[in-house]
């Protein structure tokens, strides 16, 4: 029933599936479980508001998607009810350490919600710029904000990471988990980086409890950016002097249905502070500048 509820008969459920259920049926279940579907994957999921929500798929030959967000979205601490030994991805036999003090208490600490800002976008289109200018005004207004900047990134944590396609996905996968751990901590954690593949950025989203994710889209036409050029890596590209560069010769995805699209217009209205007010007042009227 459980399986019919989250999977169907045939198809493997992806993490982040949110999948409503009988409320009776529902309170029959624990809180986190694990289940096997029909085709023999294990699911691994998560009572909440509720709702269903699968947190980690693995298959019976590979594994498909491990996720091991279990924040128990209900009262904002983290990990609450994890009693039981688990096994996410390569580790085996683990257990969620509980704390009395978890993330609700930080952000009435802070006076703000945590989230995640995640900044999307082309070499050249403005990312760090906009990431800069709205860290500066939340400051101003005592907010408490982090920037997770690719680049900036790449020079540490990442730094066994190249573009090829599977080290932009690990560059991305990482940034995500580090960027919760900071809205986890009651932190507006801004991430600007290309994040050029849509099923990894989705992947990130699906980390957070809903609303708390939320992506801003650099549209700026190539041509500006490659005009742009502050780093020379345009002309390099364009050279055949690096292979692999974003918008040249590998792709970038568009997100379809993000929070905020940031567009070039040209002229004064696109200025970098103009953007970052316009996050400013989503993050307000979302009520994430209060706890
Ligand atoms: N091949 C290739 N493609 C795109 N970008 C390249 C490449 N090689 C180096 N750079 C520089 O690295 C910065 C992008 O790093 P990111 O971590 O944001 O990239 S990604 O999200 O993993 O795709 C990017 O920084 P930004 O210009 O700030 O976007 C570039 O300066
Ligand atoms: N809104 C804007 N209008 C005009 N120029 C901009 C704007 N935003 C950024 N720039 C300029 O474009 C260049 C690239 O900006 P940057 O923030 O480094 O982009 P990214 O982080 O996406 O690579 C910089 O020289 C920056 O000053």
């Amino acid at each position: 029933m459980i399986a019919a509820a989250i999977g169907g008969k045939a198809t493997t459920p992806t993490p982040g599936l949110v999948a409503s259920t009988g409320s009776e049926f529902l309170s029959s279940l624990p809180k986190l479980g694990i289940v096997s579907v029909p085709n023999g994957a294990s699911v691994i999921y998560l009572k909440s508001r509720g709702n269903l929500r699968i947190q980690a798929v693995e298959g019976s030959r590979k594994t498909v998607n491990v996720n091991e967000n279990v924040d128990d979205f209900d009262n904002g601490h983290a990990g609450q009810n994890r009693s039981q030994l688990s096994t996410v991805g390569k580790s085996t036999n683990i257990k969620w350490q509980d704390c009395s003090v978890g993330k609700i208490d930080r952000e009435r600490l802070l006076k703000q919600k945590g989230c995640v800002i995640w900044i999307t976008g082309l070499s050249g289109s403005g990312k760090s710029t906009v990431a800069c200018a709205l860290s500066q005004f939340l400051h101003q207004r005592g907010k408490m904000c982090y920037i997770l900047d690719g680049d900036n990134v790449r020079h540490g944590l990442n730094r066994d990471l190249g573009f090829k396609a599977e080290d932009r996905a690990e560059n991305i996968r990482r940034i995500g988990e580090v960027a919760k751990l900071f809205a986890d901590a009651g932190v507006i954690c801004i991430a600007s980086l290309i994040s050029p593949y849509r099923r990894d950025r989705d992947a990130c989203r699906a980390l957070l409890p809903d609303g708390d994710f939320i992506e801003v889209f650099m549209d700026v036409p190539l041509e500006v950016c490659e005009a742009r050029d502050s780093k020379g890596l345009y002309k390099l590209a364009r050279a055949g002097k690096i292979k692999g560069f974003t918008g040249i010769d590998d792709p970038y995805e568009q997100p379809l249905n993000c929070e905020i699209v940031l567009e070039y217009k040209g002229g004064d209205g696109a200025s970098p502070c103009v953007m970052a007010e316009k996050v400013v007042s989503y993050l307000e009227e979302k009520g994430y500048l209060e706890a």
